[in-house]
């Protein structure tokens, strides 16, 4: 567990994995910590693994209202602090609208770019401004059952490990998590990705009810060159689904792209 001081407060970050293994930097997406990466990690032990948890998630400080620009700044702070240069960034969900800002803007910092489950516009102001005021009324719990049919397909909802993932979302910061609503409702990135010249790779869940796989395509087509991948039998969160499939299609996209 290491910390990195930035002006808003202390944010958490790990690394595992061999120090001469390619490096992958993770984000991940709203409602969840580091630990979103556990099961794609143990899929792929010779990685190098940079992961952290943004404002107002998991042992992160919260630090009051964000963009998802100011995400981007943090992630950036922090290869800059490690010494990295041209990692590949792989980021889910507000992570993969993250990853669209960091890969467009710091080619000098990232060399190859991995986008799950995320879109230049995710959600309306007026599903993120339902979100919130359902948080203000009802606290995280009263959304759970609905965050997690975003995020599941049917057969792992009536797995036992969904309890755990329940868990980390009803136990987030309400406040953090609702700073990060607002920065989703405002952020709008078609002119990010747009300007990505990097390698790049875009991922989507057959099943996921927060960002479809049309939709996730369409900001795959806005990004040159980039591949698109469907994981079948996955929600939002492949990584943890369908772990085995995602670290296939990583493992091959590293290969060619890892610096
Ligand atoms: O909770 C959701 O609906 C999924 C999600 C949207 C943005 C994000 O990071 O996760």
């Amino acid at each position: 567990m290491q910390v990195l001081n930035r002006p808003w407060g202390a944010m958490h970050y790990r690394i595992d994995g061999p120090a001469d293994g390619p490096v992958v930097v993770f984000a991940n997406s709203l409602g969840t910590d580091l630990r979103l990466w556990d099961p794609l990690l143990a899929e792929m032990p010779g990685i190098r693994a940079v992961r952290f948890d943004k404002r107002g998630h998991g042992l992160s400080d919260e630090g009051g209202e964000f963009r998802v620009e100011d995400l981007a700044d943090d992630a950036a702070a922090l290869i800059e602090h490690l010494g990295l240069k041209q990692v590949v960034f792989v980021g889910l969900s507000i992570g993969g609208m993250i990853a669209q800002i960091i890969s467009s803007r710091r080619a000098d910092l990232v060399g190859a770019v991995v986008l799950a489950n995320t879109a230049v516009k995710m959600g309306t102001q007026q599903s993120w401004d339902e979100r919130i005021a359902a948080i203000r009324s009802g606290g995280l719990g009263s959304i759970v059952d609905l965050v997690m049919q975003r995020w599941f397909a049917p057969k792992f909802r009536a797995q036992p490990e969904l309890a755990i993932w329940r868990n980390m979302v009803a136990r987030t910061s309400a406040s953090g998590y609702i700073a990060a609503c607002h920065a989703l409702s405002a952020a709008e990135l078609t002119d990010a990705a747009t300007r990505i010249s990097l390698p790049a790779m875009v991922i989507a869940g057959e099943q996921d009810g927060s960002s479809p796989a049309e939709l996730v395509k369409a900001t795959a087509d806005l990004v040159a060159g980039a591949t698109f991948h469907v994981i079948p039998d996955a929600g939002h969160l492949p990584c943890v689904e369908q772990p085995a499939a995602f670290a296939a299609l990583l493992g091959r996209f590293l290969k060619e792209h890892s610096a």
